[in-house]
């Protein structure tokens, strides 16, 4: 457990934050890489956990592709696997095991692959067998459950020998996901076309390529917080750029409502405190990971907003809707559920001169709850957690003046 306190006034001055990069294009731009058979030029990649463990099952090849807690490290590998007709079994952590899985592996036993679960039927740990033959070029595929099985289709398709015609079905979650993994393939080459609900790629070949990994925008939006929850001052975020392949740059327009002015510069994104307009409703099923950053500040700022699109939060690394309605709990905030699947922030009115929060294995819980230390003090327990995405979080925080006592066991 850490104590976190601000050794100045809440107030920053230009700081740059040399921001980590996106695990999520780092995890796209490996499993290309390994599908071309290298010959790219990649820089920049993520010093993420998730994209350390699928570099390091990429390189050593083990039977058992363990992806800890990797979401899209399970998912890619999975597709990644199956088409390379390589016999693994896919296993991480517990929480691994319970979320789904059963669209993809659907998915890919309809194009004709062997795929067997070795517990619960939908769930991880899976046996993956390979693909003896392409048997079908047309797959449908939910959309409101993860773009992570999407992804990992499309992803696989090019190498595919008779191609892909994914059609998605229902509502489609985490849209600007799907968009980043075609963006990405056709940086590396690929033609693609997307109508309606489906989506076409024709077989053909990955084009070596050279590709720089950005820095990581849902990395960067615990710091949009932190200057919105602040006094004032400025921030300087290294590495961001306005046309991101990232849904998460979202946070730009969401923090002008709620008092973060950004303007684009050479080497990144400038950060300064600009009145409080208001956010009365956001929409964040196609950027999901910011929900628990957006409701924080919100909690703090005194800002009633309506939250919608949470449906995928709770089957991430933690049921993420209980988890931050029993940490804005801690200092009087609350997220309300005021009708199914909506949901309002009714921010916190007293203010304890200390809270503890809990992380439930989240590293996204840690990060968002920091910048509460512009109220009170704050305990996080487990703070390495971030390691998931953001090791070099606390070391962030050093820069700008905060504290970290270490305290107690964790
Ligand atoms: O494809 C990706 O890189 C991701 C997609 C999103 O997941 P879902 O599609 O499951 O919402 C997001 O929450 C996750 O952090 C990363
Ligand atoms: C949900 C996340 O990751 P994943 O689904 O890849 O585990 C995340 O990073 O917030």
């Amino acid at each position: 457990m850490i104590l976190l306190r601000l050794n100045q006034k809440s107030e920053f001055n230009s700081t740059r934050i040399p921001l980590p990069s996106s695990k999520s294009e780092s995890n796209r731009a490996l499993v290309i890489d390994a599908l071309t058979e290298g010959n790219n030029t990649i820089s920049n990649l993520a010093e993420a956990r998730d994209t350390q463990t699928m570099i390091r099952l990429l390189e050593t090849s083990p039977p058992v592709f363990d992806v800890l807690d990797a979401g899209t490290t399970m998912r890619f590998l999975t597709a990644y696997a199956t088409v390379t007709n390589q016999k693994k079994v896919m296993t991480g952590t517990a929480r691994m095991c319970e979320r789904p899985i059963g669209i993809l592996v659907e998915a890919l036993r309809s194009i004709g692959a062997e795929i067997h679960y070795l517990n619960v039927e939908g769930y991880p740990p899976l046996a993956v067998h390979g693909l003896p033959a392409q048997t079908n070029n047309k797959v449908k595929i939910r959309g409101d459950v993860s773009s992570q099985y999407i992804s990992a289709m499309l992803m696989i398709a090019p190498v595919l020998p008779q191609g892909l015609e994914l059609e998605l079905e229902g509502k489609v979650g985490s849209r600007t996901y799907i968009e980043m993994t075609l963006e990405l393939m056709a940086q590396f080459g690929i033609k693609y076309s997307w109508e309606g609900n489906k989506i076409t790629v024709p077989h053909q070949a990955y084009q070596p390529t050279t590709f720089e990994v950005e820095s990581d925008w849902s990395g960067a939006s615990y710091w949009f917080s932190l200057l919105a929850c602040a006094d004032s001052g400025e921030l300087f975020l290294e590495g961001l750029k306005e046309n991101s392949l990232q849904g998460d740059s979202a946070i730009v327009e969401i923090m002008d409502h709620l008092g973060v002015k950004s303007t684009f510069q050479k080497g990144g994104v400038l950060l300064q405190k600009q009145a409080v307009k208001g956010l009365k409703k956001w929409d964040f099923s196609h950027c999901p990971d910011l929900a628990q950053t957006v409701a924080v500040t919100c909690g703090i700022l005194g800002q009633n907003a309506v939250f919608t699109g949470l449906e995928s939060l709770r089957i991430k690394e933690t049921d993420r809707i209980h988890a931050l309605q029993q940490e804005l709990a801690k200092f009087n905030a609350q997220l309300k559920e005021i009708e199914p699947e909506v949901f309002q922030v009714i921010p916190s009115v007293t203010m304890p001169r200390q809270v503890q929060i809990h992380t439930y294995d989240d590293h996204r819980m840690a990060m968002a709850f920091m910048p509460l230390l512009t109220k009170t003090h704050v305990l996080i327990k487990e703070p390495d957690v971030v390691n998931k995405s953001y090791p070099s979080f606390w070391k962030h925080c050093g820069l700008l003046g905060i504290s970290m006592e270490k305290q107690g066991e964790s």
